[in-house]
């Protein structure tokens, strides 16, 4: 059974090499984690008394202003960020999907890149033979396929790298939102596929700045602020609160359905 606890997990980053400012005026920040000046070396709490519970099932986004601390707490879930105070534990097979160019390699071919970006995450060789052609056909790359990536342009590495991101199996599923950031035209055709993945997937939390992203994967939401989880609930409940309206007002009737299926009370971990 797939699931992740987290328990009171705070992560901070001591920053060693930090500069005094000589600003005339002192300037308050707005965005990022509380930075901890106690200590003789500045700490930035990106994470602070996160306590979470996630099974199966949950299609959860994360919404959050710049440096709210979405990226830290996907890390935290994926174990890639062992938590500085508190405890977690994660059970299941995590794909961690946060940066499209990671698990590439310049040198290689298109196809061996989809072979090694699939064993990066967690699919094995003999089931990634079974898919590489649906993905380069998805891909549009062609001959491109058998040149070395340095000779790719940013958007065609972005197709490749979707190609390989949306064809896996995943048992958990943590997306950061970087995969929204494509062409709109190769997005709409990626989409399709992208609802699939989440579909197949046991478990996702979808780190976005994207209302529509949101509405098409997730039915619950989980509010950044300050390193803080400030509210967790049902998707439109949360993305109301945080926005200060309702973002859903004027969607099609059948997203309004799945809206209104979506759970709506706000569960442990909220504030
Ligand atoms: N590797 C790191 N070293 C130091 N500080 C970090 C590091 N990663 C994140 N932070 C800090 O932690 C805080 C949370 O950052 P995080 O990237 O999690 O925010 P985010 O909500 O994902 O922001 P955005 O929407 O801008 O991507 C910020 O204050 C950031 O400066």
């Amino acid at each position: 059974m797939v699931s992740i606890d987290v328990w009171d997990a705070s992560v901070d980053f001591p920053i060693f090499d930090a500069k005094s400012r000589s600003l005339k005026k002192q300037v308050l920040g707005k965005v990022g984690g509380k930075i901890g000046t106690e200590s003789k070396v500045p700490v930035i709490e990106a994470l602070h008394d996160i306590s979470i519970s996630l099974k199966d099932g949950d299609r959860v986004g994360l919404v959050g202003h710049n440096g709210a601390g979405k990226s830290t707490l996907l890390r935290l879930l994926s174990g890639i960020y062992e938590p500085t105070r508190g405890s977690s534990r994660i059970v299941g097979r995590v794909a961690p999907v946060f940066d499209l160019g990671v698990g590439m390699d310049q040198e290689i071919s298109g196809f061996e890149n989809i072979m090694i970006r699939g064993l990066y995450l967690g699919m094995t060789r003999k089931q990634m033979e079974k898919r590489v052609d649906d993905i380069a056909e998805f891909t549009e790359l062609g001959d491109y396929l058998a040149m070395p990536l340095r000779t790719y342009s940013t958007g065609m590495r972005v197709r490749l790298a979707l190609g390989v991101v949306t064809s896996i199996d995943p048992e958990i599923l943590l997306l950061d939102e970087g995969i929204g950031a494509v062409d709109a035209a190769f997005l709409d055709k990626a989409r399709d596929r992208l609802v699939d993945l989440v579909r197949r997937s046991g478990l996702l939390v979808f780190a976005s700045h994207q209302d529509d992203l949101l509405l098409e994967l997730c039915t619950s939401a989980v509010w950044m602020d300050e390193g803080r989880m400030k509210m967790r609930g049902g998707l439109r409940e949360v993305l109301t609160a945080y926005k200060g309206k309702d973002p859903f007002a004027n969607v099609s009737p059948e997203a309004a359905a799945r809206l209104a299926a979506a759970p709506v009370s706000a569960v442990e971990g909220g504030e």
